[in-house]
């Protein structure tokens, strides 16, 4: 124990010694002669110690902004610390579905990348300002060090970081949970914690498997979305900005918002549904879309009516024809404000959809769904921006299939024949399809159901023919009354006619009797 003891103490009178003569060398020492003394001493250091440390902070730019990098290397190292660290740090990630393991501050890891060694360590250096920030700011700063002996340099930032940022997208990925974000009116955009769009977990279960349609269409759709999503270097090669826009058009429970959900889920993408109405005009358009991230959907639903886009433009052509620039500067500047007044213009629409991609990260698509395609202008759904068009239509027997083996888990049964010619004759939609076909309580068994369907497509056939019938009629009855105005209008030409003809002729009789007397008045 004296001997431990013994130690210790010649251990701390070396140290101090030592920092004495330091304090003197930086004292009395003249500058130049400290530079090349340092330059030597860390010769003899560099050779003594051939370890090279790449740090990691986790803010970095002017900005300070959370670099993409530290965040990566996080969920990169949680899935190895969790195996070989000893003291572990557990939080809930915001995005992440589960608990995540990162090593612990000033702890250690090892690490082999191609028979090479390196080490990894978490660093975290308490803030040298006083905390009096208004709000609380969290601002140690924390990083990530990497150590490697300077031989393996080259293999190290040639081919291990870029394997570590790969990989710990991948992680990220395959934790982050996905959302669903809708956008904000501005006056909430700034202040502290000035968001614009504001965001759920998006947890819609609708799947393609769930998703009831013609199954050849639904094929296409999905190996569509699967080809974009795998087609960064694609669209890099052929210098197109990596996006895709779809049109989805039919009437209403057709399953629109269902397959947007159904390609959030197959891609893994967030959804920014982009409600027009609380937009007031283009710039504020331009900086939502721009807020938005890659591997995302942006959605704009009954972009028909979500603002007149359409009629702007017959507008703009009518007042092109009879518009009389205003004379004085007032009017002129009243126009220039009511124009500014104006919500988001359909040029203002098409400029942001397109001037989004060419201008912020890609792999995003963009949705409309609309209940009437023929409202839409033909600029906005044109290919090169809606380049997918997709009709949901009234449930065919393949959709009603899928129903069947989802909801009632059949694949046959004595009724189907019946359902399908029903169904060609009939136009249900697949939400009615959807809810007959859903068992009502738990004495309802598949026999019930279909038979409840049954009923439910003789009634819409019942209706459709009824209603067929009226407008029939109606047309006849309308066809007649037209036949009736228009024999009234002959007859009432011809009476004209006739009229005229009497009258004409009556002049001509009173002449020949003129003629005839000779009989001068
Ligand atoms: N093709 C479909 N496959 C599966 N479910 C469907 C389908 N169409 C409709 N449904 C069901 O009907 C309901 C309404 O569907 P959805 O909201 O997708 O219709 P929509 O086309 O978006 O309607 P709207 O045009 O009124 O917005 C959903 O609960 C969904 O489960
Ligand atoms: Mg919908």
């Amino acid at each position: 124990m004296a001997m431990v003891g013994e130690m210790w103490s010649h251990l701390g009178s070396t140290m101090a010694t030592l920092m004495l003569v330091y304090t003197l060398f930086k004292q009395f020492f003249p500058h130049q002669l400290q530079v090349s003394f340092e330059k030597y001493f860390n010769r003899i250091v560099r050779y003594a110690y051939p370890y090279v440390e790449i740090t990691f902070d986790e803010f970095t730019g002017e900005r300070m902004k959370r670099s993409e990098a530290y965040s990566r290397i996080k969920s990169y190292l949680s899935d190895k610390s969790t195996a070989s660290a000893k003291r572990l740090k557990a939080d809930v990630v915001k995005d992440s579905q589960s608990t995540v393991f990162s090593m612990d501050y000033n702890e250690e890891i090892t690490e082999e990348f191609q028979g090479v060694k390196l080490w990894w360590s978490a660093k975290r250096t308490p803030s040298k300002t006083p905390r009096i920030a208004i709000y609380p700011v969290d601002d140690e700063k924390r990083s990530y060090k990497l150590t490697v002996h300077k031989r393996h340099i080259e293999l190290i930032t040639q081919s291990y970081i870029s394997h570590v940022m790969k990989e710990g997208k991948e992680i990220e990925t395959r934790n982050r949970q996905r959302k669903l974000y809708s956008n904000n009116p501005s006056q909430n955009w700034d202040g502290y914690r000035s968001n614009k769009w504001s965001n759920v977990l998006f947890e819609h279960p609708a799947t393609f498997d769930t998703l009831a349609m013609d199954a050849k269409l639904k094929e296409e759709i999905k190996n569509d979305l699967i080809k974009f999503s795998k087609g960064k270097d694609y669209y890099a090669r052929i210098g197109k900005a990596w996006k895709r826009g779809y049109l989805l058009y039919g009437p209403p429970g057709t399953g629109k918002s269902s397959m947007i959900a159904a390609m959030a889920n197959l891609l893994d993408y967030d959804v920014y549904d982009l409600e027009l109405t609380a937009v007031k005009e283009n710039t504020e358009l331009r900086r939502l879309l721009l807020d938005t991230s890659s591997k995302s959907i942006i959605l704009i639903e009954d972009i028909d009516c979500s603002i007149d886009l359409t009629g702007q433009r017959e507008k703009k052509t009518e007042k092109d024809g009879n518009e009389d620039e205003p004379s004085d500067p007032v009017t002129k500047r009243m126009k220039e404000e009511e124009k500014k007044e104006s919500k988001v213009t359909l040029s203002g629409l098409l400029n942001c959809i397109d001037g989004l991609w060419s201008s912020c990260g890609g792999e995003k698509i963009i949705v409309f769904t609309t209940n009437y395609v023929e409202k839409l202008d033909p600029a906005l759904i044109r290919r090169g921006r809606m380049d997918k068009h997709i009709e949901l239509s009234y449930c065919c027997f393949d959709a009603f299939k899928v129903f069947a083996k989802n909801y009632l888990e059949v694949d046959s049964h004595s009724l189907f024949g019946e359902i399908e010619s029903l169904l060609g004759e009939t136009n249900m939609t697949p939400a009615d399809v959807a809810e007959n076909l859903m068992p009502k309580s738990d004495y309802d068994d598949v026999e019930t159901c279909l038979k409840r369907l049954v009923e439910a497509l003789k009634d819409a056939k019942e209706e459709a023919k009824k209603k067929a019938e009226d407008e029939a009629r109606l047309k006849a009855e309308k066809e007649e009354e037209k036949q009736k105005q228009k024999s009234v209008k002959e007859e009432k030409e011809q009476s004209g006619k006739d009229d005229k003809e009497v009258k004409e002729n009556g002049v001509a009789m009173e002449a020949a009797e003129v003629k005839e007397n000779g009989v001068a008045h």
